[in-house]
């Protein structure tokens, strides 16, 4: 079976957008590489069930940054561009929609903003809100001031924010036309770094990375008050290891047995057990066969990652046994230019 996925990219050097490639799960093999829309950095993107793609975009007017969204038809090869959303400042860092309310929402780390879009019939966006974080944290060069890196659902259809500068995460309450209220905060120990977070939505716990101190903590969300509280911390790096890691991309398997973490500085995935209690227990690293493994997921049964290295421009297929959680590599060094972030497609 073939199947797709879009791959996001930083276009510092030789990548030009976003790129469609194919999986093989018959041959176990990634291939095809295929420029599939033009865009300045798209480090995140989205497809939406109507088969829309909203992807970060980065441009300069007047010599001046300027940045947002670009949506594409997904329907055509090379995709059409449907309209372009940019502000001054630097563009964003997460994408997502949330296909109830018909809404996109946006993370921007350097401005500090969440920005919401209200999505009409034909595909293209109107902004209805913006809220703009405050605050720091105690790393000086990371944490300067906030830096919110994710905004997605809560399992109640809330939206998350993970704020890497000043180690918040916010939950909001959110209309259908799109106006945010914030219901509470979430202080993280000092210096986390909270990056991106993942929910199992029948226990109602939640999988926080923490970028800045290679960790993971483990929440409990209360759906009565849209809080969280914290259960348990653990390293995704073995404490050996002196040198720089970031820890980047979290995911959870559908069966929500695993999480997996990727680490940048100590490239490798990290594999978690989850425990009939919900928390964490670290059971191996798989290398990522590549320098700065910033994003990775699932194909459709899981039984394949594919994870990107952004500094050595390649991309990593490794087939996972469900049973163990265990991943083994069947294919690296496949050509992918500054690869930042992996979505299969629909
Ligand atoms: O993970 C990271 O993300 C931030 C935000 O990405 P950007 O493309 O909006 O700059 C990045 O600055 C940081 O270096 C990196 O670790």
């Amino acid at each position: 079976m073939i199947e797709k996925l879009l791959v996001g990219t930083y276009t510092h050097k030789n990548s030009e957008g976003l790129y469609e490639l194919e999986l093989d799960t018959d041959t176990k093999k990634l291939q095809n590489l295929t420029l599939v829309g033009r865009s300045g950095n798209p480090t995140y993107l989205v497809q939406s069930k109507a088969n829309k793609v909203y992807a970060i975009d980065a441009e300069s007017a007047d010599g001046k940054k300027i940045g947002g969204l670009k949506a594409f038809d997904a329907s055509t090869r090379p995709f059409t561009e449907i309209g372009k959303y940019l502000a001054d400042g630097t563009s964003p860092a997460y994408v997502t929609v949330d296909e109830a309310r018909q809404l996109v929402y946006t993370a921007n780390y350097h401005m500090g903003v969440v920005t919401v879009y209200k999505i009409a019939a034909d595909g293209t966006l109107t902004q209805t809100d913006q809220a703009q974080h405050t605050g720091n944290g105690p790393r000086p060069e990371q944490q300067d001031g906030p830096h919110p890196h994710f905004a997605d659902l809560t399992p109640d259809n809330r939206i998350v924010v993970c704020d890497l500068g000043n180690d918040t995460v916010y939950v909001y309450d959110v209309t259908d036309a799109g106006k945010l209220t914030e219901v509470s905060r979430f202080s993280c120990e000092d210096g986390f770094g909270p990056r991106h977070i993942v929910f199992n939505p029948e226990t109602d716990k939640a999988y926080l990375a923490g970028e800045l101190s290679s960790k993971v903590s483990v929440l409990d969300y209360d759906r009565q008050t849209g809080s969280f509280s914290l259960d348990q911390t653990i390293k995704t790096i073995p404490d050996t290891w002196t040198e720089h890691n970031g820890a980047a991309a979290i995911r959870i398997t559908s069966d929500h047995k695993y999480v997996y973490v990727s680490n940048r500085g100590f490239n490798s995935l990290a594999t978690l057990a989850i425990q009939s209690d919900g928390s964490v227990k670290l059971i191996d690293q798989t290398p990522a066969e590549g320098d700065f493994p910033r994003d990775f997921n699932f194909n459709s049964d899981e039984s394949f990652i594919v994870l990107v290295n952004q500094n050595t421009d390649n991309a990593t297929l490794y087939s996972r046994d469900a049973a163990s959680g265990k991943l083994t590599v069947v294919q690296k060094d496949v050509q992918v230019p500054e690869g930042v972030c992996v979505k299969f497609e629909y």
